[in-house]
């Protein structure tokens, strides 16, 4: 009986584009994998070194290099072509060239007659991700944004380390914006399924020295600790993209904190930002609305007014 092949596009043969890729087929995730960049012999030459891979898999994943027109049959493009920030910038002050390609980019594809699902992790990403709902006019569940799964794994591996346990052991997400207004719901974290904040409680002289605001702190700076001492991040977000397209593919309805558009979730509309949601085959099949303490919801509600401040300033 055929099978239906499986079908990713990434868009932007960089560093995160690459690293997604590779991971995908080391994860054997997908069937084919087009690679696109602006710079065609990029893509070219990156879809045959991974191509180079399939000895040494255990399944083969096709790997190509296209064109943004030639996305009609994919079930999901990855959109990681975008602009990085310089020293001392923040992820929004990349917004305006951001925009500009990401215009382009999502109009391209869409004209293309692709009706699969967007999975973007091009900066700033929780903006980006609302340019791409807009410009495609998808219903907001085949829009996703890689929000801050990032940030939860780097609060599940600083955690791990303080508690000594793994790091899959633990379960919380940093929400918001994937920037320097997201925080951590930390009434919402546990370890093996017991509230971080009993344990605590429970083990005031064991844990005496956990500070869970340098945690949150750290967790935040993660990415610029990577991008200060190397220029970039690659592997984490490769895995993370790998991740969420997995649960699209094989609808696993993973749980994972995604850039998703709020439609009076947590009291906000006119937004994208970090939130739990079930993913599967739909995209996102269903936004969780955790019971956020008073103090988080003024966080959450923060975050999102620096995101509209930001749309606010968008050409749409
Ligand atoms: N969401 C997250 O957690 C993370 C997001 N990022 C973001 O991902 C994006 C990519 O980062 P890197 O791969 O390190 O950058 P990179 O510079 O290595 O790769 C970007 C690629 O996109 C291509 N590109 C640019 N404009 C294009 C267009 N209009 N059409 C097709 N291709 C185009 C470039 O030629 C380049 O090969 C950046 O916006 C970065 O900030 C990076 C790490 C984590
Ligand atoms: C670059 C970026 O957004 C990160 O690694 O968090």
């Amino acid at each position: 009986m055929a099978k239906k092949a499986r079908k990713v596009t990434i868009v932007g043969s960089g560093l995160v584009g690459t690293a997604c890729a590779y991971s995908m087929i080391n994860q054997s995730i997908c069937d084919e994998i087009m690679m696109i960049d602006r710079t065609y012999d990029r893509a070219v030459a990156h879809a045959l070194d991974l191509s180079h891979c399939m000895d040494f898999t255990q399944t083969r994943t096709k790997v190509y290099a296209g064109r943004l027109e030639d996305c009609r049959d994919m079930d999901v493009v990855v959109l990681t072509a975008g602009a990085n920030p310089k020293p001392g910038q923040t992820r929004l002050d990349v917004l305006g060239e951001a925009e500009k390609i990401t215009r382009d980019i999502v109009s391209r594809i869409v004209d293309g007659g692709f009706d699969g699902v967007f999975v973007v992790a091009a900066n700033p990403v929780d903006i980006v991700t609302y340019i791409v709902r807009e410009v495609s006019g998808f219903p907001r569940n085949r829009v996703i944004g890689t929000g801050t799964s990032i940030d939860s794994a780097r609060l599940k591996t600083l955690l791990s380390e303080v508690f000594a346990v793994d790091p899959r052991s633990v379960n919380g997400y940093a929400m918001g914006e994937h920037g320097d207004s997201q925080f951590v719901a930390w009434s919402h974290v546990t370890i093996g399924g017991k509230p971080l904040l009993h344990i605590l409680e429970q083990h005031k002289e064991r844990f005496r020295h956990v500070k869970l605001d340098e945690i949150a702190q750290k967790t935040k700076d993660a990415g610029w600790e990577i991008f200060t001492r190397k220029g970039n991040t690659q592997f984490g977000i490769g895995n993370a993209l790998a991740y969420i397209v997995r649960s699209i593919l094989n609808d696993e309805h993973k749980i994972i904190a995604v850039s998703a558009v709020l439609e009076g979730e947590y009291g906000q509309t006119g937004v994208c930002c970090g939130v739990p949601a079930i993913i599967g085959d739909g995209g996102i099949e269903e936004l969780l609305e955790l019971n956020l303490t008073w103090e988080e919801q003024q966080k959450f509600a923060h975050s999102c007014g620096i995101l509209k401040a930001a749309i606010a300033s968008l050409q749409l």
